[in-house]
This record gives structure tokens, C-alpha cells and sequence, in this order.
């Protein structure tokens, strides 16, 4: 008897939980044989976490449960061609593993083993997790390994806000209790705004680091219509942080889209109402909204929603609400504390004689963490400590003067418009005043 199990849910783009158990669960055992003379195959994900070793496709691993031998082996099959869009990590073929075992055994399988596989491979996968980064295209999700060193511990911002944001994170993570309790969606809303190279993205790979959460890049421009979003949305499993970059431009775009779209349908004629796409509609702040807190909040839970923006002004107030929007987070120029994170992460320093100069100038100056990194990433050795904020310094000193003269250069502008519109109101008063005493003289000759 064989059963197979594919590594897509049939039909979905969704991976197979267990799939991914086996995976583990043979990867395990297949580390543990000895003496084997097959072929094996090992993946490295570098010194944290273990080595992983698998099967070579068709090769046969022999397991043994309660008396029961079975034998697993993993095939492919080429994707149905209408299917094609469907591609998993292997390209265009579908991985899948066979168990077989004599049919004597079924109940044993079915209602002892495969249990255990599933559980044992949760329990390996746990301790040698691989977090995912997946992006949208073509209405699927495509993944990718997601191996970014990024903490809040050397994430540059004011210190107190951080131990804010870090508590917030974790006891979202914790609440499951408190959120079934009070009948709210086990979900928070992020938003993160601030100019950029403030460290948007960064926190965000922070988070995830945190919260041991895969990251679900969702493109807007590349989602058609609400109902590609919904799918997509329903294929995102738990402890996931959806995020959108840029939604001020993300929304500009589905708008101009839609606008374009309504333009070329008024120049369709009526022959082609049945036109693929018709009736059919863009993916809409309401999509959006329903997203986040409407009906299609309640597909799965768990999930961290984060939205990120250079202009926080431009974005329909709806959409960043309290409530929808739990935590505002603004990210902005460097501070001296900021500078300092950054210094300790770089350079391994905690204090030095030039701190004060760059910290009076980081209080005049807007410099970006980004712009500060740019002279601290020249660290190499000790030597090169003083040389690379030297160059901060020379940088940041360039850039105030640069401000001073833009001030000096604006109070200078505002004067000359100030005395401009002085001297029209003082053309006008006396033009008045002329205008009156011709009157007064018509008047006078009239009367
Ligand atoms: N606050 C910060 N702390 C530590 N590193 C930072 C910080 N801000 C920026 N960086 C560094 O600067 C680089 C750019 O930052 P990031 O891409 O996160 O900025 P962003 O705000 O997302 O920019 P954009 O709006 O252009 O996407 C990153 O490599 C990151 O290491």
C-alpha cells in the first residue's frame, strides 16, 4: 500500500504541513543511519543551526514503527501544464514522498505512525526552524530564505521607545489568551513611518527576528483585484508578518490603475461587455480595510500587520486609524542616543573624545542612520575609529553650514518678499488716495 504527500495542498499554493514534518522527520533519521551506502544530499544554514540531510530524489529510507517496516521515498512529477503557474521550489516539478507498507499494517499507520512522524518532525523543525521571506506574484506566494541578522539591540533609536515597541511585540505574541478573552482577532497593526534610510525595512527583519514570524511581502501593484488579495491572504498561515511597503504609493497605484482601466472600458463598444476583466475591481481602500479589521480579519490568526510610508500625511486617515493601525511608529533622523547604538554596533565603541562634536551636530543637522552608516562602515581596525567619525564630523559640519546658508539665503528671500508686498500695499494706499481726491474734485466741479 503507498499514500502519498504532496508538498502543495491539492489545488493550493498552500505548502503541506506535512510535508514539511516528513521532511524533518526523515532528515533526522536519515542523519542518524550508519554504514548506508546511498547517496545523501545536505544542506548547511551556517554554525546556529544544524546540518540537514536528505535522501537523494528516488532513493528508499527505511523506517521501522512497532514491528511495522515502511519505506519512504521521495518523487517529483512535472506540473500539469495548466497548473504551470503553480511553481514550487523545484521549478517546474512537484516534489511529493511515498510511504509504503505492507496493507496488514493500515490501522498502525493511519492511526500510530504517521501521528508520530508529524509530531516528531514539529518537534525537529522547532529547534531547526528556517524562517521564509515570500512575495507575491502572479496572485501565489514565491518564498525565499530569510537569514538577516537584524535586532532591536542594534537597531538605532530613542532607547526607551524601543523597549516599548519590544515589550509591545511580546505580549502580542503571548496574548493568545487575552485576545480569545476579550473576542478580538489575535492580530496588531504596525505603522511605520518616517523619511528614508531610517531603518523602516530594518525593523521590520527586527521583528521578525523577534517574534520568530515569517515575513509576507505583499505587492500591492501586482495584486489585480480584492478577490486576488483575498486569496492571497487565505494562503497565509500563522505567525506571519504581512507587511506593505510604501502604501502611499502602493494605493496611488491601484487608484491610477483603476482609473486607467475605467478609461479603456468607456472606449470598449458594447460588443465587448464579456471582455476578460470586466466587472471586475482594483484592489480598494475598502478591500484593504476589510483586510485588516473587517470580515477577512478572521482568516487565520497570529499575524502582524505592518504598513510602511514616507509620507504618513498622505494616507487616508481611515486606513491608519487607532484601532486598525495599533501602534504608530515613527522613525526619524539619527539622535546622539541613536548615533551611539550605531557606534557600538560599527566601531565597538562606547564613548570617545569626538562623541560631543557629533552630537552637537547631530542636534542641528537631519542626518539619516543610513548617512551616518555610510562613514562608520569603513571600520576595520582600532586605528580606524578616529578617522571614520572624523569624516562623520567633516560630513555633518559641510551639511549645517550647507543649512545656515539655506537659512540665511530663505530670511533674506522673506524679507525681499515682505518689503515687495509693503510697497504694492503702499502703491495701492496712495493710488487710493489719488482716486479719492479726483473724486472729490469731479464732484466739487459738478456740483
Ligand atoms: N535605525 C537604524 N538602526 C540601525 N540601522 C539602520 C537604521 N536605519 C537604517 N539603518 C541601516 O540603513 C540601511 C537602510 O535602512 P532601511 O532600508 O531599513 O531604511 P528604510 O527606512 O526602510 O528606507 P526606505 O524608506 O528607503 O525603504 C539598512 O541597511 C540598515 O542597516
Amino acid at each position: 500500500m503507498y499514500i502519498e504527500i504532496d508538498e502543495f495542498c491539492s489545488g493550493l499554493q498552500t505548502r503541506n504541513k506535512a510535508y514539511s514534518a516528513i521532511e524533518s522527520y526523515l532528515s533526522s533519521i536519515t542523519a542518524a543511519r550508519k554504514n548506508v551506502s546511498s547517496t545523501l544530499k545536505v544542506d548547511w544554514f551556517g554554525k546556529r543551526r544544524p546540518m540537514v540531510f536528505k535522501s537523494a530524489t528516488s532513493e528508499i529510507i527505511p523506517d521501522e514503527f512497532e514491528g511495522v517496516k515502511v519505506e519512504w521515498r521521495l518523487r517529483t512529477r512535472p506540473v500539469e501544464k495548466k497548473m504551470i503557474f503553480l511553481k514550487s521550489a523545484t521549478g517546474e516539478e512537484r516534489r511529493y514522498y511515498t510511504v509504503a507498507f505492507h496493507p496488514k499494517h493500515w490501522d498502525v499507520v493511519k492511526d500510530n505512525y504517521l501521528t508520530y512522524v508529524f509530531q516528531q518532525g514539529k518537534a525537529i523543525q522547532k529547534k531547526t526552524r528556517q524562517r521564509y521571506i515570500n512575495m507575491n506574484k502572479s496572485g501565489t506566494w514565491e518564498f525565499a530564505r530569510l537569514d538577516h541578522p537584524a535586532s532591536f539591540d542594534s537597531f538605532a533609536m530613542d532607547p526607551n521607545r524601543k523597549l516599548e515597541i519590544i515589550k509591545d511585540l511580546i505580549a502580542f505574541k503571548e496574548g493568545k489568551e487575552h485576545y480569545s478573552k476579550i473576542g478580538k482577532a489575535w492580530k496588531r497593526g504596525y505603522l511605520l513611518y518616517g523619511p528614508p534610510g531610517t531603518g523602516k525595512s530594518t525593523m521590520i527583519l527586527a521583528m521578525s527576528n523577534l517574534l520568530d514570524y515569517d515575513i509576507y511581502d505583499l505587492e500591492l501593484a501586482t495584486v489585480v483585484d480584492n478577490s486576488m488579495l483575498k486569496s492571497l491572504l487565505i494562503d497565509i498561515p500563522r505567525k506571519a508578518i504581512v507587511v506593505i511597503e510604501d502604501i502611499d504609493c502602493s494605493l496611488d497605484i491601484t487608484e491610477k490603475r483603476k482609473t486607467q482601466r475605467e478609461e479603456d472600458e468607456d472606449e470598449t463598444d458594447s460588443d465587448h461587455d464579456d471582455d476578460e476583466g470586466r466587472g471586475k475591481s482594483m484592489v480598494t481602500l475598502s478591500g484593504l480595510l476589510n483586510f485588516v479589521d473587517g470580515i477577512w480579519s478572521a482568516i487565520g490568526s497570529e499575524k502582524v500587520i505592518v504598513f510602511t510610508t514616507n509620507h504618513v500625511d498622505k494616507l487616508d486617515p481611515a486606513l491608519i486609524r487607532r484601532g486598525r493601525m495599533d501602534m504608530h511608529i515613527e522613525l526619524s533622523y539619527c539622535t546622539f542616543q541613536g548615533f551611539k547604538v550605531l557606534a557600538k554596533n560599527y566601531l565597538d565603541i562606547d564613548s570617545h573624545p569626538l562623541f560631543e562634536t557629533i552630537g552637537g551636530l547631530l542636534d542641528k543637522v537631519d542626518t539619516t542612520p543610513v548617512d551616518v552608516i555610510e562613514h562608520l562602515i569603513h571600520y576595520r581596525d582600532v586605528e580606524d575609529v578616529k578617522p571614520c567619525l572624523e569624516s562623520l564630523i567633516r560630513t555633518l559640519e559641510t551639511a549645517k553650514e550647507a543649512k545656515e546658508e539655506e537659512a540665511i539665503t530663505k530670511a533674506k528671500e522673506e524679507e525681499a518678499v515682505t518689503k515687495a508686498k509693503e510697497e504694492e500695499a503702499m502703491t495701492k494706499a496712495q493710488g487710493k488716495k489719488y482716486n479719492r481726491s479726483v473724486l472729490k474734485r469731479f464732484l466739487t466741479a459738478k456740483k
